[in-house]
């Protein structure tokens, strides 16, 4: 991915929250972390279909991934290092100035892993992850044969896009103690780039956030639920009709906080447009035809900025 910051750079957050040091001025949002912040949670609509029994991930599986990430986190500087010195540990959108350290590792398709990225303390690090990654890959699967139905689209169409080459993202994000969390973002708001994601968070402590009419309101923590998200692929290929919605995590004074993300994508050789069905005369095309490839390389710069890549797709 273009424009990686070098590892020695982007683990300077878990370094400097170690060193009790108050974040860097490049790190404070001047306007301090702005917007009314519902009271309520979110309600959010829990999908448990009795024709694929939730998730149907173990709940041990879940413990055991999150914990994984945990233990990788709580190993020393020298440790993390050792997994890589181009930027997979760390942040894969650059220099983000989020008060977050991030693993990031392809983890589909199985034949592009670069496993030598992958952790391998602790011991079942890697285990692990393959085997979340593969249980969650059947469930986005299953989201994007009913998302086709409920557009009233053939129920393959989005499963045939994505085909054996669809790819599958982990990334840990762990978002160490801030002394300053009014003034500075676990990760500032966007929306996710990908098709779908499906987000594991921390089993205490709450940190995301999602606009909603202008307003941001917190999600809730579903200790073995899966949040999934809309990201913009499946807004463009829907044509407007699924939104991917803007949203953020907050830092916290007094515990750490990790979440565990997997993006699944169309390979970036896929080409996304929205689906020929679905544009008429009442209901034009709203995007251009884009590949997966030019999308990531237009959305991470825009990330950067805090601005949307979206409507660099629209025609
Ligand atoms: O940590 C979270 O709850 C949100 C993470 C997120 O939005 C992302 O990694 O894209
Ligand atoms: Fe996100």
């Amino acid at each position: 991915m273009n424009g990686r910051t070098p590892v020695s750079a982007v683990r300077r957050v878990q370094e400097l929250a170690v060193n009790k040091f108050d974040p860097p001025a490049a790190y404070i949002v001047k306007e301090g972390v702005t917007g009314p912040v519902a009271d309520t949670l979110l309600s959010v609509p829990v999908i448990d279909p009795p024709d694929v029994v939730g998730h149907g991930i173990p709940t041990e599986l879940l413990d055991d991934v999150r914990e994984v990430g945990k233990v990788f986190f709580d190993l020393s500087m020298e440790e993390k290092k050792r997994v890589s010195e181009d930027g997979t540990v760390g942040d894969l959108e650059g220099n983000s100035l989020d008060w977050a350290d991030r693993l990031h590792l392809l983890v589909k398709p199985q034949d592009q892993r670069k496993l030598k990225y992958w952790p391998q303390k602790p011991n079942n690090f890697r285990e692990l992850l393959h085997e979340y990654s593969t249980k969650s890959k059947r469930v986005a699967e299953t989201i994007v044969k009913k998302m086709a139905e409920l557009l009233g689209l053939e129920e393959n169409h989005f499963i045939s896009l994505y085909g054996d080459q669809a790819m599958e993202q982990a990334r840990f994000n762990y978002y160490p103690l801030c002394s300053r969390p009014d003034f500075v973002y676990g990760i500032k708001a966007h929306a996710d780039g990908g098709g779908i994601t499906m987000l594991l968070q921390d089993k205490e402590v709450e940190g995301l956030q999602v606009l909603k009419d202008g307003q941001w309101i917190k999600v809730p923590i579903l200790p073995h639920a899966l949040v999934v998200n809309v990201a913009d692929q499946m807004e463009i290929m829907s044509n407007g009709i699924f939104k991917s919605p803007v949203h953020r995590a907050v830092t916290n004074s007094e515990k750490e906080r990790m979440s565990l993300v997997i993006f699944y994508s169309l390979h970036y050789n896929d080409e996304i447009e929205p689906a020929a069905a679905l544009i008429s005369e009442t209901t034009p095309r709203l995007y251009r035809k884009v590949t997966v490839r030019d999308y990531f390389s237009v959305f991470y710069p825009n990330y950067l900025k805090g601005e949307r890549a979206i409507g660099w797709a629209k025609v």
